[in-house]
């Protein structure tokens, strides 16, 4: 069904270096959220402090009541496989062929029978649209596929949380297009609840149910997609546009001398774009956390961007 993942009063530095502080959100159960943000913000790092790989310095991680952060080794162990993760570039063991580093997971965390392996390994290929390729190295296949196998791994152990670490990263358009098809059609499927960390706007703005936006150390928002579609919120209407104007510079934060050229320059953020509608499922039902197009924003006496929710 996939589980609710309560995140309060996240912390995380290394050494004297903070990473993000007091990160609050809740991935809703069973619906795919997107986590944004300018490199080096920690995306990585909330996923890696999610699954317990990293420890933070404060907060709570909360599923089915339990903290995961106040957890033993030997019970993180357990809770570890409620995860699912795709790494960025699949984490695929470069030795091994693609069936083994499918099954690699039931052999390590099941006593499962080979022929019962057999059978799982071969339905989530299925799934991933990767049969036949069970034979074939890592470095025989395409990124695409790569990252298609990574994410059948990532599924064998039918996870309650699948955590997308890039998804799209390396790849083309078209591929990141069926990648991203593909992610919506497994979260019909397998009821999970999913986190995409990306940078790919256009996967940001029609694939989630809800956006998150790490920037300079703390959440700047988290919400339901159209909130932050719709937000005029300088930080997030920047990043969510892909523009210049705005509070983010070229590595870091602008500084008030830069800001106040940009307004003296009479510089102002083109108008929002209009918000695209979700990507729907390729089954033809309504994505399971469907809500009407405008239902966000018609609730909070938000008017939509002119021409928004047209096919
Ligand atoms: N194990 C570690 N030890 C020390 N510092 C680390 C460690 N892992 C990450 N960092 C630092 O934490 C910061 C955040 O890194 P992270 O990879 O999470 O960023 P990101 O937002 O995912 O970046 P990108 O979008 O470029 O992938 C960086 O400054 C990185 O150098």
């Amino acid at each position: 069904m996939g589980v609710e993942v309560q995140v309060e009063g996240l912390t995380k530095s290394f050494g004297a270096s903070p990473v993000w502080s007091d990160v609050t959100l809740t991935l809703p159960a069973g619906e795919i959220s997107v986590l944004l943000g300018p490199s080096g913000t920690g995306k990585s790092v909330f996923l890696k402090t999610l699954v317990g790989l990293l420890k933070p310095d404060r907060g709570a991680i909360v599923i089915d009541g339990h903290d995961l952060t106040k957890l033993r080794e030997r019970e993180l162990y357990e809770v570890r496989k409620l995860f699912g993760v795709l790494f960025q570039d699949g984490a695929l063991f470069g030795s091994m062929n693609i069936y083994d580093n499918v099954a690699f997971p039931l052999r390590e965390h099941t006593r499962k029978p080979e022929r019962e392996i057999r059978e799982i390994v071969a339905e989530k290929l299925d799934m991933v649209g990767l049969n036949g390729a069970e034979t074939k190295l890592p470095g025989e296949i395409s990124g695409g596929m790569r990252k298609r196998a990574g994410l059948a791994r990532a599924l064998v152990l039918d996870p309650e949380i699948v955590l997308f670490d890039e998804p799209d990263s390396g790849l083309d358009p078209v591929r990141t297009a069926y990648l991203n098809q593909l992610i919506i059609d497994l979260n019909q499927q397998i009821e999970a609840t999913f986190l995409i960390v990306t940078h790919d706007i256009n996967t940001a703005r029609t694939v989630p149910d809800n956006i998150g936006l790490i920037y300079h150390g703390h959440l700047a928002m988290f919400g339901p997609r159209e909130m932050l579609l719709s937000s005029t919120e300088p930080v997030v209407r920047q990043f969510l546009n892909a523009q210049r104007i705005g509070p983010i510079g070229m590595s870091e934060e602008k500084d008030a001398d830069e800001l106040e050229a940009e307004a003296a320059a009479g510089a102002e953020p083109p108008p929002l774009p209009p918000i695209p509608l979700q990507l729907p499922p390729s089954d033809g039902r309504a994505r399971r956390a469907e809500r009407a197009p405008g239902q966000w924003c018609s609730v909070h006496g938000v008017t939509p961007p002119e021409g928004s929710f047209r096919q």
